[in-house]
């Protein structure tokens, strides 16, 4: 008997089965595909890689030949190519990877295809451009499938943190897509009901990673200028970057509280903090959180401009 003969005369039942095992598996893995595959696009594609995602469902164009050759290299399960549409057709998720100031380009070019199916769903990781910016560039009068998403890059590790916003015309089920997605590679996913507060969680997450490395930077190059070689004052301030995060991550006390437990009166702690506020790293860190979120609005009304 060969196999055409079996499938011919499988019971309804078990076809039923094996349909719905397909179904189950297209649903927990789509086809996910990057336009743009440049650092934060490979930090998703890793980190979906990592959790289980099957490379032949992971795909992305890049133009720039030399970046297609080491993600090509790199990643050899997964399509990479220059070729936008090849991406995009068939695709159940396209996640729109490319630097805002490319994004009009990219959304007009392939309108056509990215309408194709209603239910292919857009996801944009663009800082700062809004849906509405999106839809427009589609020249399309029906309503779009659009997420907004805010990632970071150690969702390479699949250690992320993102906010999502979804559009009207997003459903329930490609909302759960969209999460799924992003819990893959992120250990904290948050919808916001307001897409302005997209640009927040980019002042804190999307660049935070950023501020912390400037941090540990800093707080390296102080500890070699104390005496220490720089591989010692390295391990020791990740270390307790790491340390600390994990006890806020498990404590019930809340950050104040844990700073001051470390602080003894009169001791070193209370020296190195009074130092920190006097330079006043409380309004420092709130500026440099604010300048990030209204980059976001700047970049919006600049490029939002575009037709
Ligand atoms: N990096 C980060 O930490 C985060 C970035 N983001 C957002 O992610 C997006 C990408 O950022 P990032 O990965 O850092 O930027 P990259 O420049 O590393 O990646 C963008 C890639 O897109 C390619 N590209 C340019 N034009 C096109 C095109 N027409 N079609 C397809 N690909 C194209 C670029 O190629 P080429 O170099 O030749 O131009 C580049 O390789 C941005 O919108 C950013 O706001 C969001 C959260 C965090
Ligand atoms: O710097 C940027 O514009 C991007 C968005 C968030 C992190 N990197």
């Amino acid at each position: 008997m060969n196999t055409a003969t079996i499938t011919t005369t499988a019971p309804k039942s078990v076809k039923i089965e094996r349909l719905q095992a397909i179904s189950s598996h297209l649903s927990t893995h789509p086809t996910v595909s990057f336009i743009g595959g440049g650092n934060m696009a490979e930090a998703i594609l890793c980190g979906l890689q990592s959790s289980g995602h099957p490379g032949a469902k992971l795909k992305y164009s890049e133009p720039f030949a030399e970046r297609l050759t080491y993600m090509q290299n790199k990643y050899p399960e997964m399509v990479g190519t220059a070729d936008n549409f090849q991406v995009i057709d068939g695709a159940d998720v396209v996640i729109l990877a490319v630097k805002p100031q490319v994004l009009r380009q990219v959304l007009s070019s392939c309108s056509d295809v990215l309408l194709k199916n209603p239910s292919t769903l857009i996801i944009s990781i663009a800082a700062g451009i809004t849906t509405q910016d999106m839809h427009r560039w589609l020249h399309t009068d029906q309503p779009t499938n659009i997420v907004r998403c805010m990632p970071n890059t150690p969702s390479l590790l699949g250690e992320g943190a993102a906010g999502l916003f979804a559009t009207d015309g997003v459903t329930q089920q490609q909302r759960e897509v969209a999460e799924n997605i992003m819990r893959a590679v992120a250990k904290e996913v948050l919808w916001v009901e307001d897409e302005a507060q997209i640009d927040s969680v980019t002042g804190i997450s999307g660049s935070g990673p950023a501020y912390f490395f400037l941090i540990m930077e800093a707080m390296q190059n102080a500890g070699v200028a104390a005496g220490l070689s720089p591989e010692d004052a390295k391990v020791l301030t990740l270390q307790t970057c790491l340390g600390a995060t994990r006890m806020a991550q498990t404590s019930e006390d809340d950050l104040a509280t844990l700073r001051r437990k470390v602080t003894s009166p009169k001791g070193t702690t209370e020296a190195a903090i009074n130092s920190m506020e006097a330079n006043n790293i409380r309004k420092l860190m709130e500026d440099a959180v604010f300048a990030a979120a209204n980059r976001g609005r700047e970049l919006s009304k600049e490029l939002g401009q575009e037709q």
